[in-house]
């Protein structure tokens, strides 16, 4: 089982890499890091499984977090209107969004990022994507709300972006000093 030994912390180039995508058909052990992937993430939300193993809660997951450049995320999370989306999914694809963008009111953070780092993160108020899930099935949501914004956390580390690369006026802290004649 995964445990929070797996996970990646910031820092570690990976977290800034742009993952690859996965052949498809899916292989059996793509659809096992899916599957491990989800165990996870709902494991983290079991309060007695979280506590014998330290897990930290978390309601998704992706690839590059636990050392996999590949384009995988798996998300356990239930929505405003009390729907579980409860699934993992392999090369995912943002199809169309809306211009408006939402965020959530207190920040987010990340179980690579072992700090808190305040700051409103602003994402897609709407979008669709499609891909392919842990069992082979071919995908296409619309997504809009808290759900929406938990997929772009995901679909992001998929492209090497953190969270906190999205708040307004926050110096990326890990930016190279430029040389000494850049501005
Ligand atoms: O990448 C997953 N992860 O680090 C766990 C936290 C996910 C998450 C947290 C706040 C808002 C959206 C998504
Ligand atoms: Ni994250």
């Amino acid at each position: 089982m995964i445990t929070m030994d797996d996970i990646v912390r910031e820092g570690n180039p990976i977290l800034r890499k742009v993952a690859e995508p996965v052949e498809l058909p899916l292989t059996d052990e793509d659809k096992q890091t899916l599957v491990d992937m989800l165990e996870f993430i709902k494991n983290s939300q079991d309060p007695e499984i979280a506590e014998k193993y330290g897990l930290r809660p978390g309601v998704g997951l992706a690839a590059p977090q636990i050392g996999i450049s590949k384009r995988l995320f798996a998300i356990h999370a239930t929505d405003e209107n009390g729907n579980l989306y409860s699934m993992g999914i392999a090369n995912p694809k943002v199809v169309s969004h809306s211009v408006e963008t939402n965020e959530l009111e207190n920040g987010e953070g990340c179980l690579s990022v072992d700090r808190d780092v305040p700051g409103l993160v602003p994402r897609r108020a709407r979008l669709t994507i499609t891909g392919v899930d842990h069992e082979g099935n071919d995908v296409r949501m619309r997504l809009r709300g808290y759900i929406a914004i938990v997929f772009q956390h995901e679909l992001d580390h998929l492209d090497g972006i953190m969270f906190y690369d999205r708040i307004e006026g926050l110096e990326d802290p890990f930016k190279k000093p430029l040389p000494g004649f850049a501005l």
